[in-house]
């Protein structure tokens, strides 16, 4: 049977070529190109609209694996743009296009999920369920942290300020630091949702995440032991995120208190940074950057040149973040007040530990021993005494850290891991591993070191 697209139907059903007429088939081939044509336009504007809701963050990237270059809003570093290259576009969304995305709030912020930056007293009261205790789930300088579910149903974390926190702080300032910090979105940075004041309250509504904080997995209290790729991926998720405050943010800034509290794990155990701009909210040197008047940080993890000098640059990130990388590496605390007196300040010990070629005493006994990890694991101490380094311009930029760590996580990940024991290297079952050794004090561990 003959049909209309010049096929034959066989009898076994099967269609078959048939020969077409001269004029018949110049019409097929101009039909032909026309379709062609026709489903090069369909293909570009499913294209178009793919990218554009890309641009404007509707498609979330699934992985955070290399996405495309991306380029920076800010880039005042000229043409530095291979740090972001590594993020998700969604990590570099403009505060124009969020506004275009957003028809959503009253200062069209956010990432659309939450539809205001200012909530009301009742709804953070709804929220939280009146500040009950049972939503309580943390307290730091600022103030008590509760879980709350908005009317929207996410998810937030409620800082509900103390009252002397906001004494210093005009209702004015407090509004304008939280509009520029809601502006800043990266996917390695807590979001910060929005505000509430109400007579004496003042609360900060921000991104809630709940895998617990970095210093909990490194003890122990949370998950069940963290990896050394998962340690490094940790650290290049805390290095994107600061490059992002010191380079590419609309408002440059640094972050001061980086440490492993302040770093809070996602279920997939990746991390994001919080409490960015937290100086400034708190009432201490609001709008000041460079030169402080007071010493804001954390014992263990403050520049001893910011210091000494009280000037404050973002160098003085970098040497937190490399206590941050110490710990990361060891496990310990930045300070181990029952450690023996040479043991007590962890940079001294390990960096010591790594100049005698002793580095892989210093590794956390949690961790798997084995050629890739110890040599992962000395090459991130190498880092790290990089930035801890006296001369503030001896120290690398955060930038430079963040490629740094992603060479050697790239390297760690094309080195093949030993499946059996080695006599130098024994690999430890890392489950037992990790459920066996929590708990240790002083130099336990080491045994498995030499075994
Ligand atoms: N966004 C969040 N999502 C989930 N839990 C959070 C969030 N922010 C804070 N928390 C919890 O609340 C605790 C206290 O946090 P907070 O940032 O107020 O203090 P801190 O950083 O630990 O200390 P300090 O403010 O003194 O530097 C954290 O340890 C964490 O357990």
């Amino acid at each position: 049977m003959v049909n209309s697209r010049n096929t034959i139907t066989s009898a076994a059903g099967r269609l078959l070529l048939v020969p077409m007429s001269s004029s018949q088939s110049k019409n097929k081939r101009k039909s032909r190109t026309l379709s062609v044509l026709k489903c090069i336009k369909i293909a570009a504007k499913k294209v178009k609209v793919v990218l554009a809701a890309f641009l404007i963050g509707h498609e979330k990237p699934t992985s955070r694996s290399i996405a495309s270059v991306t380029k920076p809003r800010n880039n005042n570093q000229g043409g530095g743009i291979s740090i972001l290259s590594y993020a998700s576009t969604s990590n570099t969304r403009s505060s124009s296009q969020l506004k275009s995305f957003g028809s959503y709030g009253s200062s069209g912020t956010t990432s659309g999920l939450i539809e205001t930056d200012s909530f009301s007293y009742e709804e953070i009261l709804k929220a939280t369920d009146n500040f009950s205790v049972s939503n309580k789930i943390g307290e730091g300088g600022f103030g008590l942290v509760y879980k709350g579910r908005l009317r929207n149903g996410i998810i937030v974390a409620i800082k509900r300020a103390k009252k002397d926190k906001y004494d210093r702080h005009s209702s004015q300032e407090f509004q304008n630091e939280i509009l520029t910090l809601s502006k800043i979105e990266h996917l390695n940075l807590v979001r910060l949702y929005g505000y509430m004041e109400h007579g004496d309250e003042r609360a900060i509504v921000i991104e809630y995440v709940g895998n617990g904080t970095l210093r909990e997995h490194l003890d122990g209290t949370q998950g069940s032991g963290l990896e050394i790729a998962e340690r490094l991926d940790i650290a290049i998720d805390v290095g994107h995120a600061i490059t992002y405050l010191h380079t590419y943010s609309d408002n440059p800034m640094i972050h001061r208190d980086i440490k492993a509290s302040n770093v809070l794990i996602t279920e997939k155990l990746r991390a994001k940074v919080a409490d960015f701009g937290f100086a400034r909210l708190s009432g201490e040197d609001p709008g000041a950057t460079h030169i402080s008047t007071q010493v804001k940080g954390t014992a263990g993890y403050l520049d001893p040149e910011y210091l000494r000098t009280y000037q404050l640059t973002e160098k003085s990130d970098v040497y937190s973040f490399g206590v941050l990388l110490v710990e990361l590496m060891t496990g310990r605390h930045p300070i181990e007040h029952k450690k023996p007196q040479r043991e007590r300040v962890t940079i001294k010990w390990a960096i010591q530990r790594l100049k005698e070629g002793d580095a892989i005493i210093a590794m956390d006994p949690r961790l798997r021993r084995n050629p890739a990890s110890t040599m992962a694991m000395e090459k991130v101490l190498k880092l790290a005494q990089q930035c801890l380094a006296t001369s503030r311009q001896s120290r690398p930029s955060m930038q430079k850290c963040a490629e740094v760590l992603w060479k050697i996580r790239r390297d760690l990940r094309e080195r093949p891991v030993p499946s059996h024991h080695s006599a130098d290297f024994p690999v430890l079952d890392a489950k037992k591993n990790r459920y066996t050794l929590f708990g240790i004090e002083d130099g336990d561990g080491l045994e498995f070191i030499s075994a």
